[in-house]
Parts: C-alpha cells; structure tokens; sequence
C-alpha cells in the first residue's frame, strides 16, 4: 500500500452527559462490590479514628487518680493500629481496583485494535490510537473508584449534616443551602471547562505520539533530511500545547475547590448575620446559633469530596469520550484475532497440503479506497485458474497494489466481485480466507524481534525442517550462519539490520512457510541482486507449479516466466495474454515491454543470463513505473 491514509486523528467529541455515564459505569460496574468493601473499610478506618481522641481523653482523665491506665492503653494502641491497618487495606483495595479497571479498559481496547478494519486505521493516526489505548485508559483511575468511594461517603455525610442542621432551625438552614446552591451553581458552570481542557490536553498527549511515531518511523530519512530539529519542533509544540489545556484544566479545578471555602465562609456570615437576628428576636437560643455554625464547619469535608468527584468525573468524562471514540472503530470479524488466527492457520496449512491451488476471478469490481476518493477500479475483470504464474503490469498507479488488497479483503468491493474458489470473498470467513493466502507485500515488511519470529510469523506451527527447507530456498542460509546468534538474532525496529534484499527474501520466506494455496507477490524482488533473484524466481516457479501465484512484476524476467499476464492501466484490465501475444497485440504492453521490460533486447527467457550489453537481466534495470 502505498498511502497511509488521510490524516483525520479525531477530535473528541463530548459525549452526551447519559452516554457517559453509561461508559463509565460499564467499566465500574464488573468491580462494584469491590469498591464498596474498599468505601467500607476507608470508613470503619474512619470511625476507629474518631474513636481515639475518646480513648485518649479517658486516658487523661485517669493519669490524675490512681486508676490503671494499662487497658485503656491498649485499647488505644490497638485503635491506632487497627485503624491505620484498616485504612490502608482500604486503600490499597481502592488502588487495586483502580489498576484493574484501568487494565480491563487497556485489554479491551488493544484487544479492538489488532482487528480494525485497515481503511479505520488508515483514516487515523496510529500514534493517537496508541495515546488512547496507554494514556487516556489512565485516567479512568480515579473517576471509578476513588471519585465513586468520595461521592458516596461526601453524598451522605452531608445528607445526615443537612438533615441534623435542618432539625436545629429550617430557616438556618434554607439560608445555608441557599449559598451553597448559588455558589454550586457557578461551579457547575466551570465543570464542563475541566473536561474540555482535559480534553484537550489528552488530543495533544495524542499528537505527542503521532508525532514521534512518524519520526521514528522514518528515522533514517529524518536524519538524512536534516529534519531533526523540525520534527522535534513538531513534537515539542504538542508537548507544549499538552501543558497549556492541562495548566487550564488545573485553573478551572482550583476554581473549582476554593468555591467550597467560598460557600462556607459566605454561609458562615450570612448565618451569622441571620441567625444574630433571630437569636435576638428570641426565634432561636445562642446554644443552637453556635451548634448550627459548628455543623457549618462540618459541611467542608463532605462538600469538598462532592468537588472532588465532581472535578474527577470531568477529568474521566474526557478520557472516557476518546476511549468510547476508538472502541467505536469498525473491526474486523474474525472472532478473537489470535485464537482465530492460529487455528485457522494450522487449518489452513493442512488443507494447503491436502487441496488444490486456489482460483481467484474479479467480475466487474469497481473500487475507490474512501467515498470523497476518486475510483481506483473501473470495473475490473479477470479470471485465474490454479496453478500457474500470472503477472500484473501497467504503469504506476494502474490499480495492481490494490488488486492484492481486495483479494486479501483488506477492503470491500464497491461493486462487482471477488471469487476465491469461485466464492465471493465475502462469504468466506476471514481467517479462512487469509489463510489460503500468502502476501508478500511491496514493502517487505519486517516486524521488531528476531529472525525466527518473523519467519513464523504467518505459520507459528512450522516444523525446524520446514523452516531449515524454506532457509535454503529463500536463500538465507548464509545469512543466518553470519548472524551471531543465527535464527534468535534480532533484525531491529522493521528489520533495520538486515538489508532491503535479506528483508524480502525473509518476506518471501516467511509467506512460503504458511504453505499457501495462492501466493501474492508485490515487486518482491525488487531489491534482490541478480544471484538471488535468479534462484528466488525458480523457487517461484516450481512453486507455481502447484500453487496459484499473482506476481505484480516490474522486471521482464518475471513477466517472461508467467503463464498469464494481465496488463491493467488506470484501473482496468486492458489485456490478458502471454508475453509474445501482447507484444504483437497490445501496444501500451509493446511500449512497457520496449522501455522498462527490454523486450526488444530480450524477447523471451533466460534474460538475466544475458551480460553483454543488449542482452541484460531486467534485475539490474530499476524498478519499472514507480
Ligand atoms: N490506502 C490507500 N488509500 C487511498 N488511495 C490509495 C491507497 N492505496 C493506493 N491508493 C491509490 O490507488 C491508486 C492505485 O494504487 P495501487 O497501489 O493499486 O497502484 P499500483 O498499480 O500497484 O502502482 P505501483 O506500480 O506504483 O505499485 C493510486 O492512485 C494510489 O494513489
């Protein structure tokens, strides 16, 4: 593929108040009875608290007579203990708790991500995707439990503080909730403003990622470029950007948290003033002003935890619309993606001993990799029967690439159809389907980890004789006995210590492994020095024999090898024939073939032997068309 897609990396959009709590109750929801034990623990540790200052004052009285002081000595020291005990249980239970919803969230996020759909993926940016998946799910740590355990135990300390000051004087208290509810009010306004900057500050973490995954991606070509500084530049300024929407978020919390001082003390005039009057007018006794006020002050700690669930829930509202926003993405079918893969993998190495080639047949496809795109394919047509090579050539940007990608169903057909076994590809399960297949791809990726991961890597259950076999066909066998640790040598970030050439051949290889009834080849040897093109296109050859194989060929040796060539151009098929027919009949071939092919030099086989200067192996020609 060539394109990464369009870079739309989604701006978060709030969720509707009743979706959010949806969300994050779903994450709370499978550890609720743990959260109560650990509320309940937070407050039986609480009450043993309250309980010493008790214990203590029995103590003192006693130092003055001759009472023992010994069990009330005790007692306190098992209060303290207990209670620290008790608390910290607590907390660790809470913090547990919060560690798992945070994993459970991280699981079933990474577990969606290996199985987008590719256009979802190319429609964002994976470095976003990834800040979802590691930095967002962190900040569901506080909202579901510590913010749950606060609300909770806030919501009813001040219930029973309310209902007590209710019972002192109404009109006392109609004063108080009046203040509270007008300064509550205010902050109500301010919540939604500590969402957005976290928000915010979260989409940033996210171009934070981005952007660094583009420049490692790239690294070689950035340092070549001289690009360093810009790139970090880029990198910084998200950094940046990220400091700035989180510094607001800290404004608008600290708002947030100095109105509960602020409503008290304004509570405290007002009932001051309020209450002086009626006190005077003989409505109410001094001793219940005072005990009103004293209540008052007990209100700060309930009311502060209200906030601070308040300010949490905002900070995990942010989060949870960017996670809810990903777990969104469009995936792929397949069950679960490894179970899934493995089985329909060994499935399918049996069945590819034991089957015959596949056929593939495009009827009329038409095809455009997004709506607003213009159409790749216009209607393509073709049929190939198993075995056998076929080639597809046509100038660059004629559609060839993404004939792969529908076969593989990496997308979907927007008209026509796909025939695999003469079955439209989207009847077949997904595994099943991918597992006829092997794909060398264009770029030959190679994955971190060693060599014989990445040789596995499509057939995990490979035999050492299988893959000692496919070693010495793909020609890696003096590779790996240069390596220092021969098969577990590690290859690098996408394979960086191996060269162009050795990645394709461990493409090639690794593709070989899965023994697949049809093999796609992308250009795979487009890197290969002329020794190993040579041996790597017999292998391909005697593999046609019984294999189907679709080759999209740039080099005239492999054109010249096909039993099939199919010559595409702007998204259609123009031609299909064997060399020697399209030379005589189809001239956009003739002038391909004479200009990139060197057909007139060398109009059948056996080209590359040919060191004269005529005569020459297309392999040494650069790659045709792109
Ligand atoms: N993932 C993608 N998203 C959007 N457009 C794409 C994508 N991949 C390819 N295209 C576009 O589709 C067209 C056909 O691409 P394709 O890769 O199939 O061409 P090709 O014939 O294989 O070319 P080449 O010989 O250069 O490899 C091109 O115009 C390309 O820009």
């Amino acid at each position: 593929m060539k394109h990464s897609g369009g870079g739309t990396h989604g701006d978060t959009q709030r969720l509707p108040a009743r979706e959010t709590w949806r969300a994050l109750y779903r994450h709370f929801r499978p550890h609720r009875w743990v959260v109560a034990l650990g509320a309940l623990l937070t407050l039986v540790g609480a009450v043993t608290g309250l309980a010493q200052p008790l214990a203590a004052k029995a103590l003192v009285d006693r130092l003055g007579g001759d009472e023992s002081i010994v069990g009330i000595l005790i007692l306190l020291t098992v209060l303290v203990v207990a209670g620290t005990a008790i608390e910290s249980v607590g907390a660790y239970v809470l913090e547990r708790t919060a560690e798992s919803v945070v994993l459970a969230a991280r699981r079933t996020l990474v577990g969606r991500m290996l199985r987008l759909r590719i256009p979802e993926v190319e429609r964002t940016q994976p470095g976003d995707l990834m800040s979802r998946v590691t930095s967002d799910t962190t900040l569901l740590r506080a909202v579901t439990t510590q913010s749950v355990v606060s609300a909770v135990s806030g919501g009813l300390t001040f219930i029973a503080t309310i209902v007590l000051m209710g019972l002192m004087d109404p009109v006392l208290l109609g004063v108080t909730v009046g203040v509270i509810v007008l300064i509550g009010g205010a902050v109500a306004l301010v919540m939604p403003k500590i969402s957005q900057a976290t928000a915010r500050a979260q989409e940033a973490v996210g171009v934070i990622s981005t952007a660094l995954e583009r420049a490692f991606g790239a690294f070689r070509t950035v340092k070549a470029s001289g690009a360093e500084l810009r790139e970090s530049a880029a990198v910084q300024e998200a950094a940046q950007e990220a400091w700035r929407h989180g510094v607001r978020s800290a404004k608008w919390q600290a708002v947030a948290w100095s109105s509960v001082g602020l409503a008290v003390q304004v509570s405290f005039l007002a009932v001051l003033g309020i209450g002086g009057a009626r006190v005077a007018s003989g409505a109410i006794s001094v001793s219940t002003l005072v005990a009103f006020l004293l209540f008052l002050f007990y209100l700060i700690d309930p009311v502060s935890r209200l906030v601070e669930a308040a300010t949490q829930y905002q900070v995990g509202a942010a989060a949870i619309a960017r996670i809810v926003q990903a777990e969104r993405m469009e995936t792929e079918e397949t069950g679960d993606a490894q179970a899934g893969d493995a089985e329909a993998g060994a499935a399918g190495e049996v069945r590819a001993r034991a089957s015959a080639p596949a056929s593939v047949a495009f009827e009329d496809v038409r095809f455009r990799y997004r709506e607003e795109l213009p159409y790749v394919h216009h209607g393509v047509s073709f049929e190939v029967p198993g075995p056998g090579m076929t080639a597809f050539v046509g100038p660059s940007g004629a559609g060839k690439t993404t004939v792969f990608g529908l076969i593989e169903r990496f997308y979907e057909v927007s008209g026509g159809r796909v025939l695999v076994d003469g079955r439209d590809v989207r009847s077949w399960p997904l595994a099943d389907l991918r597992a006829q297949i092997g794909y060398v791809e264009q770029d030959a990726p190679v994955l971190a980890g060693t060599l014989r991961e990445n040789l596995l890597f499509a057939a995990p259950q490979a035999t050492e004789d299988e893959l000692a076999e496919v070693l010495v066909r793909a020609r890696l066998d003096a590779l790996v006995e240069r390596l220092p640790e021969d098969l577990d040598s590690l290859v690098g970030h996408r394979g960086s210590q191996l060269s162009g050439g050795e990645r394709q051949r461990v493409a090639i290889a690794r593709a070989l492994l899965r023994k697949p009834r049809l093999l796609l080849l992308d250009e795979a040897t487009s890197q290969l020095d002329a020794v190993n093109e040579l041996a790597l296109r017999d292998v391909v050859a005697e593999v046609s024999r019984e294999v189907t194989v679709l080759v999209v060929a740039h080099r005239l040796s492999t054109v010249t090898l096909a039993d099939r060539i199919v010559v595409m151009d702007a998204g259609r098929v123009r031609a299909v024939g064997t060399h020697r027919e399209l030379v005589a009949s189809d001239p956009l071939y003739g002038e391909l073939a004479a200009t990139q092919f060197l057909a007139s030099a060398a109009p059948e086989q056996d080209t590359e032997d040919g060191e004269d200067a005529g005569v020459r192996d297309a392999g040494t020609q650069p790659r045709a068309a792109t």
